[in-house]
């Protein structure tokens, strides 16, 4: 694609698939967003037209039925995959309008992404793993940006540890450390805990919500677990590729009513 100029986002309020307005405060929106994979009669319209946007300091669950589209939704809003039409935005930045070259520049500072299954480097160190992303884009490391990220996860003291000496919420702390050190506009964050046992898993989830509580972050996780979806503002429900439903500060127990109405749909 040819490179662009950056576009800049129209001043108006927007309103999600669910019809809640969200206002112009935003930090990363998708825009009528479809995602066709593959061609012809083995196309999958993994995403059917979402509209939806993320205010900053505010942390979102996106949940629905296995293939409904949450996975494809992420990736496309962090910049990992190309919509095939309708528009990404992070701020003022329109992403789906970039080349690879630019866009992969901006992905970096603007947007971090952890995934479920940690992706670290068994034989670097921890503060290795955490400068790894900046050293491959050509960057010199800066030793005290990453401290100050490792000390952000609970993790000061540990860098020279390697990850196969860490446990595994310990691990995934030091991926959440590796997406902050940027530190980036909105997290991105694909079943974070879904490696992990339920009371670790709470430790992250108490990290990604003190993200955005103490820091002013904003996150946005898929997860199929209600209680991790507790932990959010708002839980964005997806089925067959749309949104379908959204709730504002929900508990677990809500969330799973809504959760099993959907599967009785599907
Ligand atoms: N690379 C791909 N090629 C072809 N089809 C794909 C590809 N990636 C996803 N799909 C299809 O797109 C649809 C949505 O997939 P996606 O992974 O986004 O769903 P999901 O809600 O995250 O599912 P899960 O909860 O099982 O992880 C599914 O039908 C899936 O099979």
């Amino acid at each position: 694609m040819a490179q662009t100029a950056t576009a800049t986002a129209p001043a108006t309020a927007m309103t999600t698939d669910a019809g809640t307005d969200i206002g112009v405060g935003i930090a990363a929106r998708a825009v009528d967003l479809h995602r066709e994979h593959g061609r012809g009669s083995a196309a999958v319209r993994a995403l059917r037209g979402v509209s939806v946007a993320f205010a900053p300091g505010t942390f979102t669950a996106v949940m629905g039925p296995s293939g409904s589209g949450k996975t494809t939704l992420l990736h496309c809003l962090a910049g990992m995959d190309r919509p095939t039409r309708g528009s990404v935005w992070w701020g003022g930045t329109e992403v789906s309008r970039l080349s690879e070259r630019r866009l992969a520049v901006l992905r970096r500072s603007r947007v971090g992404f952890v995934f479920q299954a940690f992706n670290l480097m068994p034989a670097m160190t921890v503060a290795q793993n955490v400068e790894l992303p900046g050293r491959l884009a050509g960057e010199r490391p800066d030793p005290d940006r990453v401290v100050e990220a490792l000390a952000r996860v609970g993790l000061a003291g540990r860098e020279r540890h390697r990850p196969g000496q860490l446990s595994g919420g310990q691990q995934q702390r030091v991926a959440i450390a590796r997406a902050l050190v940027t530190r980036p506009q909105v997290l991105f964050a694909d079943e974070p805990t879904g490696a992990l046992d339920r009371a670790t898993g709470h430790e992250i989830l108490a990290l990604l919500r003190a993200g955005v509580d103490r820091d002013g972050g904003t996150c946005v996780m898929v997860t199929h677990d209600p209680v991790a979806a507790g932990y959010a503002d708002r839980v964005l429900l997806l089925a067959d590729g749309v949104v379908v439903d959204e709730l504002d500060r929900p508990t677990a127990a809500q969330v799973g009513e809504r959760l099993s109405r959907l599967g009785e749909c599907a």
